[in-house]
């Protein structure tokens, strides 16, 4: 398909496009950009970044959850082209592939036309000199994500097809009102989680994301779920892991089928014999370089791993390509010469030519007797007719000995002197021309044969091209399997159960990094299911005397799947709620868990508003990022979706954030049936006084993080603050910033002072 076949194609479809969807799609580097327009509703649906794999797999569900009537892409890649141009299975249903130079596919400018076509979308501001481009492109981002930077590209590419097209005019009156929604576009059977989500949850360490264009050759991988996960042996059992962590999944069937196949290595006590298993096939490494290698020059060792597989594997293709290596290939003699020799009776040429030279020997003994008749005497015994390869036949003689000779009584002078060594000299006279000329380099013809038919046979094996690349994902998954294996035996991770519901029942959840880093942890449970009767709400313990207001056995339900966690700094908070939302991920990803046990009701996305371990995150959030985050939250969430918030409404003045907050919490908590599990922490205590007012407290499971010796912020002198790390029922009103601040080093008297400008301001308001 070329570029102008294809505007063809375009101008003919002109009057018919009024109620197609229009992909545009492109793929830089491994990230797929995409974004789809849908003429019947008016809805632009924008793609995050997402890394495609060889066989195009992402494209392929892309396509046939979308199916598209006019595919746009880019010139540059033929491969994508090939791809986008054939029926879709199953639909059966063939797009017209528009093909575009790919300087249409320019990101700045794609986002300068989006946010010029979405435009009168962005909710006016009360401050209309707000209404400026920061503020579109702030309402923009918000609903697509942070991470489109190839999809603007094909927003771009998108945008120009439809103007030149004509589009916009035929079907709406107002040019540049087009878009009448913006949406997120996501991929079934894929669970949607963000780039600043895995970011947050550690999943790949920052710096070797594979979802950055940074070239980080030789780094190492970092801590991460990621690198905790990733014991695969061969290159391509890691590219697919990262693939499949990239890609969390929805699909109940392809995940148990992993979680089933990692229980079955397990049971069959796997792991203990996986350094058998890797004696069986040792270069279990090699093999994807090998397979590659014939296309290139096929080492013996290569040889030797591509017939391992078949050694090992009892399948009649790899029976046959075995068969073809062995009969072909002398790898005894071809370890002694350093060559690959063929072996006899693969060619009759070839087996000529190796009688002949494996008579050299004799023959050339009866021709050194033959010339020595010309020779003197005393220079016989140290004659020799040798043969070398590329210099042909020569007459030898000792140097010692032939210094000896007079120039009168020598034949040698009507001889050519080719060369000395430090003991022999060496001779061609008219006989070894004449063997040069009658038998020729034998070795050289026996090589070159022998190239010949290595080629043959290489041709022969690359003719079950298919079947290695098959072959190659089977062994990569299976690499892949075995690292979950091996990460659930070494770590005591279990097996999650999934379930029809849309609860996550967690007992003794851990975070899989922290347990690790810290040697010790405390694991904590989670309950997050949807009320199925309205209960009768909690109050307040009267004989607590903690700063935590105790409601234990107060709420008869705590069957709500939402979750407010208030406690002190540091007590944990961050942790718990990562821990939730990292063993849906690895149960999504067809892992175990670390966990007791988990029930999970498949989650279809997982929106989080979480800082990063602080010692390892180099990203602050801003209150407006924090903005965009809890909006994407809100927009698209469903009754499968788990939403994070780690305190929110923080990084504003005190009121605003605790309003903002509360309302949120408001909103969540009166969603009618479908709404989201979430998990909220929060130093905002008074939010939940603000429930009670409303009636609504009891619609959400209050928890806060124990700590023990403190009994209020007073104490926070004393030593014996411990952390406790325990998830419990109730509400913590103090933070103890002032203990914390203590143990952190912040000297007495900063600390006494802040108390009494604490104590002031309490007085003043
Ligand atoms: N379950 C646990 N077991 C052991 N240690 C833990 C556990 N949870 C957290 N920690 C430790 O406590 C530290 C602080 O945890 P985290 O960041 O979750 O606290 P936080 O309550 O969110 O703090 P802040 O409110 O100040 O943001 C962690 O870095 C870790 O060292």
């Amino acid at each position: 398909m070329n570029s102008e076949k294809a505007i063809e194609i375009k101008v003919e479809d002109h009057s018919s496009v009024g109620f197609q969807n229009i992909l545009s799609i492109q793929i830089q580097k491994d990230l797929v950009g995409a974004a789809l327009f849908s003429c019947r509703s008016g809805t632009l649906k924008v793609l995050e970044n997402t890394k495609e794999n060889d066989d195009f797999g992402f494209c392929q569900a892309l396509l046939r959850q979308e199916i598209p009537d006019i595919i746009i892409t880019n010139d540059r890649d033929e491969q994508l082209i090939k791809v986008l141009d054939k029926r879709i299975p199953i639909v059966e249903h063939t797009p017209t592939v528009v093909v575009k130079p790919q300087i249409e596919y320019n990101t700045v400018s794609g986002n300068g036309r989006l946010l010029a076509y979405t435009a009168h979308l962005v909710p006016k501001q009360e401050d209309t000199s707000k209404r400026d481009e920061a503020n579109a492109s702030q309402w923009v981002y918000s609903i697509i994500g942070n991470n489109c930077s190839v999809s603007l590209g094909s927003v771009g590419a998108l945008l120009l097809y439809l103007q030149t097209a004509g589009i916009e005019k035929n079907k709406f009156s107002s040019e540049r009102k087009l878009i009448l929604k913006l949406e997120r576009l996501s991929v079934l059977p894929f669970l949607q989680i963000s780039f600043e989500s895995m970011q947050a949850l550690h999943i790949f360490s920052d710096e070797k994301h594979p979802n950055m264009h940074i070239t980080s050759k030789g780094k190492k991988e970092g801590i991460s779920i990621f690198g905790l996960l990733n014991t695969t042996k061969t290159p391509s059992g890691k590219r697919t892991l990262q693939t499949w962590m990239l890609r969390p999944l929805q699909d109940i069937d392809i995940i148990n089928y992993r979680v089933k196949n990692v229980q079955m290595l397990l049971e069959f006590n796997f792991i203990e014999k996986k350094l058998r298993f890797y004696k069986t096939l040792p270069n279990i490494k090699k093999i994807e370089k090998s397979i590659d290698s014939l296309w290139m020059f096929p080492s013996l060792n290569d040889w030797q791993t591509i017939l391992k597989i078949y050694d090992n594997v009892n399948e009649d293709t790899l029976r046959a390509i075995g068969n073809i290596i062995v009969k072909t290939i002398d790898f005894e003699s071809s370890y002694t010469e350093g060559r690959t020799v063929v072996k006899p009776n693969i060619s009759s040429e070839l087996d000529k030519l190796n009688h002949i030279y494996d008579g050299l020997g004799s023959f050339l003994t009866e021709v050194a007797q033959e010339q020595s008749q010309d020779i003197p005497d005393y220079l016989t015994e140290t004659m020799t007719v040798v043969y070398f390869p590329q210099l042909g036949y020569l007459i030898s003689f000792d140097k010692q000995k032939l210094e000896q000779i007079s120039q009168q009584d020598t034949v040698l002078d009507t001889w050519t002197k080719q060369f000395t060594t430090n003991e022999k000299v060496y001779y061609k006279n008219p006989r070894m021309y004449e063997l040069d000329e009658f038998l020729g380099d034998i070795h050289a013809h026996i090589v070159d044969r022998e190239i010949e038919i290595i080629q043959g046979l290489k041709q022969d094996v690359r003719t079950h091209n298919e079947y290695f690349i098959e072959l190659n994902s089977y062994i990569a998954e299976f690499d892949c399997l075995l690292a979950f294996a091996s990460a659930a035996y070494e770590n005591g991770w279990k097996k999650p159960l999934f379930t029809d519901s849309t609860d996550l029942i967690i007992k003794n959840g851990k975070h899989p990094l922290l347990e690790i880093l810290l040697g010790s942890f405390i694991p904590n449970s989670t309950n997050l299911c949807l009320p199925k009767k309205l209960g009768v709400g909690f109050c307040m313990s009267e004989t607590d005397t903690t700063s935590e207001r105790s409601i234990q056995n107060l709420n008869p339900r705590n069957n709500s799947n939402m979750m407010v966690i208030t406690g002190a700094n540091f007590s944990g908070k961050s942790i718990y709620a990562k821990q939730v939302a990292l063993i849906v991920y690895m149960s999504q990803i067809g892992s175990y868990v670390p966990a007791e046990s988990a029930e999970i009701g498949l989650v279809d996305r997982i929106e989080t508003k979480i800082k990063a371990i602080d010692s390892l995150s180099e990203r602050q959030s801003t209150f407006v990022h924090d903005l965009q985050q809890v909006s994407l939250a809100i927009r698209d969430s469903t009754s499968r979706s788990l939403i994070i918030l780690d305190e929110f409404g923080k990084g504003t003045i005190h009121n605003d954030g605790l309003s903002l907050f509360y309302a949120l919490v408001h909103y969540f908590a009166t969603l009618d049936g479908e709404r989201p599990k979430t998990i909220f922490t929060t130093h905002l205590h008074e939010v939940y006084e603000l429930a009670v007012a409303d009636g609504i407290s009891d619609l959400i499971q209050w928890k806060y993080m124990s700590i023990s010796g403190a009994l209020n912020e007073k104490d926070y002198a004393k030593e014996n603050l411990v952390f406790l790390y325990k998830l419990k029922e109730g509400v913590s009103s103090n933070s103890f910033a002032f203990s914390c601040a203590l143990k952190a080093g912040v000297p007495i008297e900063v600390i006494e002072d802040a108390e009494n400008y604490k104590n002031r301001m309490l007085n003043s308001s």
